[in-house]
């Protein structure tokens, strides 16, 4: 436990309780906030298992352009690669000064170009300056991440927003704000990769179809019913239900937890989904004797001794 106690950072949204809550340094992003949830208590602060990824663009339903999907990517990875971290939570700040709650509306159609979605102002001299499609690099990393990553809709998922619930390992909703509306179709738009396919082995074939072609909003219980979501709660309690979840992912074993993930992921994923599962095989192997006994081989310029290792049977 760290002596000092890390400053309480501002309220982002309704439902977030900021003093479980720490900045994390070099995060200082306005898309979308980035925060560890931390224990505070008289003797001192310590880290808890779970990190809070939020969109922050409530006026406008928490869209992402560009500059968000980039922030955005950059938390996840983040996430990715600290070893304490066992959950992610995403969702989304607000609500919008209009009192609506919102998740994710999708790519941002006032900055959409001809070819996918462009930068604005200075970012726009970035070195990927032409029309950007990368939420799909997003969803790829949700996938390959070994974190359990819940979705915590507090409000619109719409268009691309409702793939990402979909992408996401688990997911709440907020029983009386989130709304669920898959809206491509009415832009001219497809997620016909992750956000359709894993739809479809969610609720089935023709429910899918329903919600892409005839693009109708549905409840959050209609969420839980139709297997969207794990759950429907009161939105005063989605934030902690979802801190609950990263409590028990975190009384598990995370070699575990990954392998199932991944173990979930594979079919899907074809040859991709295999080769991360077989990476995490690799690292297994790596941690055994017998590993370990052909690098000291040929470190040693001797050939391996496997008689201690039998061939299994
Ligand atoms: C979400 C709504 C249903 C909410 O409706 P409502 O509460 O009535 O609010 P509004 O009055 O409509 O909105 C308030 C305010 O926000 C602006 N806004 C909302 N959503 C967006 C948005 N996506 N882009 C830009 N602006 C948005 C809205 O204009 C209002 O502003 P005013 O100034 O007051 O006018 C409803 O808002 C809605 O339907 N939103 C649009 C949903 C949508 O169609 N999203 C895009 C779908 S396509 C997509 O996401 C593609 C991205 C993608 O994932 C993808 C797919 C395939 C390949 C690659 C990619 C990729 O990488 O991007």
């Amino acid at each position: 436990m760290s002596e000092l106690h890390s400053p309480v950072p501002a309220q982002v949204s309704d439902l977030m309780d900021a003093t479980q809550w720490r900045a994390i340094d070099g995060f200082a992003d306005d898309d979308v906030t980035y925060h560890r949830w931390v224990e505070r208590g008289a003797d001192g602060e310590r880290d808890l298992p779970a990190v809070r990824i939020a969109f922050n663009r409530p006026e406008v339903r928490n869209a992402f352009r560009p500059q968000t999907v980039d922030q955005l990517y950059r938390a996840l990875d983040h996430a990715r690669m600290t070893a304490d971290v066992g959950t992610i939570v995403l969702t989304g700040n607000g609500p919008a000064a209009d009192g609506v709650h919102a998740f994710c509306s999708g790519g941002d159609q006032r900055i959409r170009g001809r070819d996918g979605y462009l930068y604005e102002g200075s970012a726009a001299d970035a070195p990927a300056h032409g029309g950007r499609l990368h939420i799909l690099e997003v969803q790829r990393l949700m996938r390959t991440s070994p974190k359990v990553i819940v979705a915590a809709v507090n409000g619109w998922a719409a268009g691309g927003g409702h793939s990402l619930n979909v992408v996401a390992d688990l997911s709440i909703a907020s029983r009386e704000h989130a709304r669920f509306k898959q809206t491509d179709a009415n832009v001219g738009s497809f997620d016909a990769g992750y956000g359709s396919t894993l739809l479809a082995r969610q609720v089935g074939d023709k429910r899918a179809r329903e919600i892409f072609f005839l693009a109708r909003e549905y409840s959050a219980d209609d969420a839980e019913r139709w297997g969207v979501v794990n759950e429907s709660v009161p939105h005063a309690q989605l934030e902690a239900r979802a801190l609950d979840y990263a409590r028990i992912v975190a009384a598990k074993s995370p070699q575990a937890i990954r392998m199932l993930k991944f173990a979930f992921n594979l079919a899907d994923d074809g040859l991709a989904g295999q080769q991360v599962f077989a990476g995490e095989a690799t690292r297994m192997a790596y941690m055994t004797d017998e590993a370990q006994e052909g690098r000291d081989a040929f470190l040693e310029h001797r050939a391996p001794d496997w008689r201690d290792f039998p061939y299994a049977f």
